[in-house]
């Protein structure tokens, strides 16, 4: 009976790390400002509810897709090992079974209370990232995560139709930001665990182009960032708060980058990767900010 019990809670957990719940939190946070900064005013709940829970929903279970279909990889990767279809805490049938179950009812939820244009982006991205990603590019090319980095970065052009059921050159914005956030953010990552996925042969940029060229399109990539989100100001999407932090964020970004390509210490590449989340969760949250204070406080006094 107490084994039971036990068992159940354990389930209850072994669900939700399918979802990569970290992961689509901040997917999720990218949506938000993608719905807000569509409208001027605060949008309602009866839209901001279904498009979070909606956008959530797909992305968990495209989370859950793949690590159905990497679960032979995740056995063979010290990070990877302990999670649910390798521990065998759950079935490939249970897991398959969940993903089916929270996609579809993501699917209704954005067809029913939000709009057909973002429940067909959101499938789209879900596929991208389930399918295109996971089954194929990941196996394919070390150019994987710049292509299948798209899927992560469509949530804040979700938020966006979500309000607006168009597509504006202002959301594709926010895209171009995740994606040229995302090389920088997973290569850090894979030059510390470089050796981890050559062992299970995923052909990471590390892996296939060595540690030296992986730092380099690393700090390119990072220049790149810096320069698109300047754009937010210079196309007069946000303010002066937006410009300011986002400023410091942006060469702290590039401090990292600079030291971890010409005077590197062991963990410099894993704190870079533990920066980018930070980053972005504190761009979105600039953008918000800009948009509901100094925008107005702006035209106020001007
Ligand atoms: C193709 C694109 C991407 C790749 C390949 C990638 C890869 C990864 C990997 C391998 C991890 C480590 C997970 C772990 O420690 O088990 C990670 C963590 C994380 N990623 Fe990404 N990522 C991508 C896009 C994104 C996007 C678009 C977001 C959000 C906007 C995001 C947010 C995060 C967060 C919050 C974590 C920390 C998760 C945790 O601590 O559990 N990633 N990413
Ligand atoms: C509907 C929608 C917006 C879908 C996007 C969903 C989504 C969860 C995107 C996140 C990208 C991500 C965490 C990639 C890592 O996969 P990996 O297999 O390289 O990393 P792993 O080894 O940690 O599993």
């Amino acid at each position: 009976m107490t084994e039971m019990t036990y068992k159940r809670h354990a389930n209850w957990r072994d669900y939700l790390e399918l979802t990569k719940p970290r992961v689509v939190l901040l997917l999720l946070l990218t949506a938000l400002v993608g719905i807000c900064l569509a409208s001027p005013t605060w949008v309602g709940w009866e839209i901001v509810l279904p498009a979070m829970v909606g956008i959530g929903l797909m992305s968990g279970s495209a989370a859950a897709v793949n690590h159905l279909v990497d679960r032979h990889i995740d056995a063979r990767m010290a990070r990877t090992l302990r999670r649910p279809l390798p521990s065998g805490n759950l079935s490939p049938r249970h897991v398959l079974t969940f993903a089916a179950v929270i996609g579809t009812l993501g699917f209704i939820v954005l067809a029913l209370w939000v709009n057909m244009l973002t429940a067909w982006l959101t499938f789209a991205s879900l596929v991208g990232y389930a399918i295109v990603y996971t089954m194929y590019l990941k196996r394919a090319t070390p150019q994987n995560i710049v292509i299948g980095g798209l899927a992560g970065a469509a949530p804040p052009l979700l938020g966006w139709t979500a309000v607006t059921n168009d597509i504006h050159p202002h959301a594709i914005l926010l895209v171009m930001i995740v994606f040229t956030w995302t090389p920088p953010h997973f290569w850090a990552l894979a030059v510390h665990r470089a050796k981890d996925y050559a062992k299970a042969e995923i052909p990471m940029l590390p892996v296939t182009h060595g540690i030296e060229f992986t730092k380099t399109c690393i700090l390119l990539y990072t220049i790149l960032l810096a320069i698109i989100c300047l754009l937010p100001y210079i196309v007069g999407m946000s303010g002066l708060i937006y410009l300011i932090g986002s400023s410091v964020l942006s060469i702290w970004f590039l401090v990292y980058a600079w030291k971890l390509k010409f005077a590197p210490k062991k963990h410099t590449a894993y704190r870079m990767f533990t920066f980018s989340i930070w980053q972005l969760m504190a761009l979105f949250v600039l953008l918000l900010v800009d948009h509901y204070v100094a925008t107005p406080a702006l035209q106020l006094t001007g």
